[in-house]
């Protein structure tokens, strides 16, 4: 019998449902155990590598996803809001590991995911790569050695297919840079900007957005006063490292007691 952690991933036809699909196919740690699509979707009822273009690996895709869950030890779900508030019961119904990259999501979805931790480990984030969660600690770092001289706008750039705005990652990096200041996010955070909007509120921390083409993912948490600026940046050019992230996330869930916690949890940072 083997002794790899075996894993459902939900979203399987997802451009990161596949390239976590082909992870775990990889992967000396995790098996790949079920696939989840959305009823109704073209790939239910084949198999998974045929689907995907290649040699058929043996796992069929399928939209039950409680059978799917009640054969694996955790569940990787890069789907959206509503579809994971659902996996969340699920997954805890099933006791395995949740974890979330599912973004876009709001406080009041978020709130729905806690009956869920208290049977099962939900490890979400809005970014599982190692350097994005290392630039969360440094932007953290950056804001709280500069004052509000410095104003704070965190600039993402993603493909034309996103369907959320700020990103995931962005709100991480608000949310920093607000601790590093000793502020809540919700009292200084300025997006969306159109129009005369009036200067700029001393001590707001700026969302901006960039979408096109096929931008994987780049975010600057830029600190600009009179004189001088500092950029700090990250610039993702494919997505494996946030499946190699989500991966580790999985295998990390084992043993642990149910609850939420992040990536940086899993990475220590
Ligand atoms: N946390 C992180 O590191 C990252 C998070 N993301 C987030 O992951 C999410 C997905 O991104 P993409 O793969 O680019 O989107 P996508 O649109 O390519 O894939 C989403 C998939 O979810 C499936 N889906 C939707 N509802 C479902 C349901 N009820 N049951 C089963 N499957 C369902 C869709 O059919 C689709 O295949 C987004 O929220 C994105 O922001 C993306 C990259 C990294
Ligand atoms: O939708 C994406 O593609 C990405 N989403 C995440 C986010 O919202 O930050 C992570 C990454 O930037 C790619």
């Amino acid at each position: 019998m083997s002794d790899k952690t075996g894993i459902v991933i939900t979203g399987a036809s997802g451009r990161m449902g596949q390239m976590l699909i082909k992870t775990v196919l990889e992967s000396d740690k995790a098996k790949l155990v079920g696939c989840v699509e959305r009823a109704g979707h073209d790939w239910v009822g084949q198999d998974i590598g045929v689907a995907m273009g290649g040699a058929a690996v043996g796992v069929t895709v399928t939209d039950d996803a409680l059978e799917a869950f009640s054969k694996a030890q955790a569940v990787i779900d890069f789907t959206a809001p509503a579809a994971t508030i659902a996996f969340s019961k699920l997954a805890a119904q099933a006791r395995v590991t949740h974890v979330i990259g599912t973004t876009g999501m709001t406080e009041n979805e978020i709130a729905q995911l806690e009956p869920a931790a208290r049977h099962a480990v939900i490890v979400r984030a809005g970014n599982m790569s190692l350097g994005v969660n290392l630039l969360v600690q440094l932007t953290k770092k950056v804001a709280a050695a500069l004052d509000e001289d410095f104003d704070i706008e965190v600039i993402e750039a993603h493909h034309h297919h996103k369907v959320d705005a700020p990103s995931g990652t962005a709100l991480m990096l608000g949310e920093a840079a607000a601790e590093g200041r000793g502020v809540k996010l919700a009292d200084v955070r300025d997006s969306g900007r159109d129009g005369i909007t009036g200067a700029r509120k001393r001590g707001d921390i700026g969302f901006t957005a960039i979408r096109g083409g096929d931008i994987v993912g780049e975010h600057d948490v830029l600190f600009a006063a009179a004189g001088e600026r500092i950029v700090l940046r990250h610039m993702a050019t494919d997505r494996a490292i946030f499946a190699r992230g989500a991966v580790k996330a999985a295998l990390w869930g084992q043993g642990q007691k149910p609850g939420e916690y992040d990536m940086i949890d899993v990475l220590g940072l």
